[in-house]
């Protein structure tokens, strides 16, 4: 049997059923028969889908425009006479992060709604074009029987590429786009309705995107729609006092209506765990478990903040998505005017948005100064202080030997970012990433065209709203000027070294409180051991000192521990003379002369 489901057509009914439904009828199996006299193409009653998703209306909640476009498309199709053209689709998605959602589809059933069918492109996939073209001929020959029909392929980049998935395979990708011209609705009645997802429309073959008239994308989910997806999934589900839907929807910024359906399912997990490992579940009996399994047990924030972070990670590693990072302002020594610089820029428009109706919005920051000053950290804290997501890229990451491969990583950094709002993005080294244009000295221009690329994509930040940029470089003047410009990276920040006493105290304060696994003697004077370093130090410099500190430390508690003088969970200590030892021995990583240039840069910046 080729499908699942069978229908057949009630010819007559005689009475009704006493206490049903007023359309239902009992069937009378002695006088009732079933005749299979070949096959009719006619519309499906809606049926009560399997799956059926947590929300009432027809799409999940923030998606109904796109809901709404598609069944726009469809509908025409499906009136008796329709005069409307092809209808084949591609519902593409904005991100690599991005989806179609399903579940949508599943609910997609109005009266009379036509037969759908999904066949995963991953399916079709074969070791060689013929085998490949035969399964998507299958495919099609098997949806036009059951017309009117929707044929839903889903991952449709993964048709039409060769075995090793660089080239295109072009017999496969000439039989799809014959298959998808082929199913005109004005020659062919009822009609048969394409519909194809994908996640990467940038890996679709010319060919196989025009044959495509209509695509829609599907859009990144906002805070508030976020919020209202996760208030209808845990509609049903006990929720602990101190959840927070509202934080949660915060803090799962660039997740789709899959990636929250997982949050759910990892939270439960984590639950079920919680409950295990408190040892409750084994001690119960049978008849507790059941009454304890009624009552249902409540989902925890604890449990929610487990499963968000292994999904961060999970995510982090799979595509590069970023994550907010766990460094804190309290974590950064020092650096007051810098700081308040960087909030002002990025804080005060993300708490007043309507500063950004007035014009008053920068999205492009540029810190500069001598090396391990402590920029990317600076950045870092920002971004969990804001609670933005941080992309980080170091700009030679990106450059790529392939033609046009460079530009294309700087578009896709943006459009992870875009999926990921709010959200900043790091451009580490900028200096290697957009050298002024036409000195570079590459003879094919790629990082003409890597600064053009930036340049574009810095542009269209404007219509978005929750996307920063933030720069660092240790050489502004190498930059091509045009970044420079309003509306780019036109707000310069100087870091520099820290030259007075007290701010070295802030900094090496702040290291020492970061390491938890040290513990400081209490005969420790900070400023003693300050005293007698050199005068001119970057945080990278006291961060070493501490490191190396730390060393020497360790080296000793493994000598205690060999000849049994310590037990082995007392705290590490660091002592006043480790601080001193590693203090004769630091050696300042800029010099003077260096420190000097910094400098004159910074007045030249200041100056225009
Ligand atoms: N103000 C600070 N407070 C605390 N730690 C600091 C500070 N500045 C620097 N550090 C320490 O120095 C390390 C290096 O700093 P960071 O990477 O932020 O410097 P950077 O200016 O970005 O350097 P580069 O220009 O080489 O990329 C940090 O990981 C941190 O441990």
């Amino acid at each position: 049997m080729l499908w699942q489901k069978v229908f057949f057509k009630v010819k007559k009914t005689v009475g009704e059923a006493p206490d049903g439904p007023a359309s239902a009828f009992l069937a009378d199996t002695t006088h009732t028969s079933l005749y299979m006299a070949g096959t009719v193409l006619s519309r499906v009653p809606p049926l009560p889908s399997g799956r059926s998703p947590p929300w009432d209306s027809l799409s999940p909640p923030g998606l109904e425009d796109l809901v709404n476009e598609l069944c726009a498309v469809l509908k025409p199709h499906l009136q008796p006479g329709n005069v409307a053209r092809r209808s084949q689709l591609c519902a593409s998605a904005g991100s690599p992060r991005q989806r179609e959602d399903h579940s949508s589809h599943g609910r997609m059933q109005p009266p009379r709604a036509p037969f759908a069918e999904e066949v995963p492109c991953s399916s079709l996939c074969a070791d060689s074009s013929r085998a490949a073209e035969t399964k998507l001929q299958a495919a099609f020959s098997r949806a036009r029987r059951c017309r009117p029909a929707v044929l839903l392929l889903t991952a449709i980049d993964l048709l039409g590429r060769d075995r090793d998935g660089l080239g295109e395979d072009a017999r496969v990708v000439a039989s799809l786009r014959h298959l998808l011209l082929d199913e005109d609705p004005l020659s062919r009645c009822p009609p048969l309705m394409v519909v194809a997802t994908t996640s990467r429309v940038q890996d679709l073959p010319t060919d196989v995107q025009t044959a495509f008239p209509h695509e829609l994308e599907v859009p990144v989910l906002s805070e508030g729609q976020r919020l209202r997806v996760l208030q209808a999934l845990t509609a049903h589900l006990p929720l602990g006092q101190e959840v927070n839907l509202s934080q949660l929807a915060r803090r799962c910024a660039g997740f789709v209506v899959g990636d929250l359906y997982a949050l759910l399912t990892h939270t439960c997990r984590a639950a079920c765990n919680r409950i295990r490992a408190s040892g409750l579940a084994g001690a119960l009996s049978e008849e507790d478990e059941g009454e304890l399994c009624a009552a249902g047990c409540p989902l925890l924030a604890e449990d929610f903040g487990q499963a968000l972070d292994q999904l961060q990670t999970a995510h982090s590693q799979a595509v590069g998505a970023p994550k907010i990072p766990s460094v804190s302002w309290h974590d950064v020594g020092g650096l007051q005017d810098v700081k308040k610089e960087i909030l002002e820029t990025i804080q005060l428009p993300l708490e007043h948005p309507e500063l950004l109706s007035l014009g008053l919005r920068r999205s492009g920051l540029l810190l500069h100064g001598p090396p391990g000053t402590g920029k990317t950290l600076l950045a870092k804290a920002v971004a969990t202080e804001c609670s933005l997501t941080f992309l980080s890229v170091k700009g030679p990451e990106l450059i790529n030997m392939y033609v046009g491969q460079s530009e294309e990583n700087v578009r896709e950094v943006f459009a992870r970012a875009r999926a990921a709002a709010p959200c900043i993005i790091f451009f580490d080294e900028l200096d290697s990433l957009a050298p002024s244009r036409g000195r570079s000295g590459d003879s094919g221009g790629v990082m003409d065209r890597v600064v053009s690329q930036l340049l574009a994509e810095l542009d269209g930040l404007h219509s978005t709203q929750d996307v920063f940029v933030i720069g660092a470089t240790n050489r502004p003047d190498l930059l091509d000027p045009a970044l420079l410009r309003p509306g780019r990276f036109d707000k310069l920040v100087f870091v520099g070294a820290s030259e007075d006493r007290a701010s070295q105290l802030r900094i090496l304060s702040a290291i020492t409180r970061k390491c938890a696994m040290f513990k400081l003697e209490a005969s420790v004077s900070l400023m003693s051991v300050l005293d007698c370093c050199p005068p001119q130090l970057t945080g990278a410099d006291l961060y070493s000192l501490c490191s190396d500190a730390m060393m020497t430390a360790l080296k000793r508690r493994v000598r205690d521990l060999e000849e049994g003088l310590e037990l082995r969970n007392s705290a590490l200590l660091l002592t006043m003379e480790d601080l001193l030892q590693a203090a004769a021995r630091l050696q300042p990583s800029v010099s003077e002369q260096e420190l000097l240039r910094y400098k004159r840069i910074q007045r030249k910046f200041a100056a225009c």
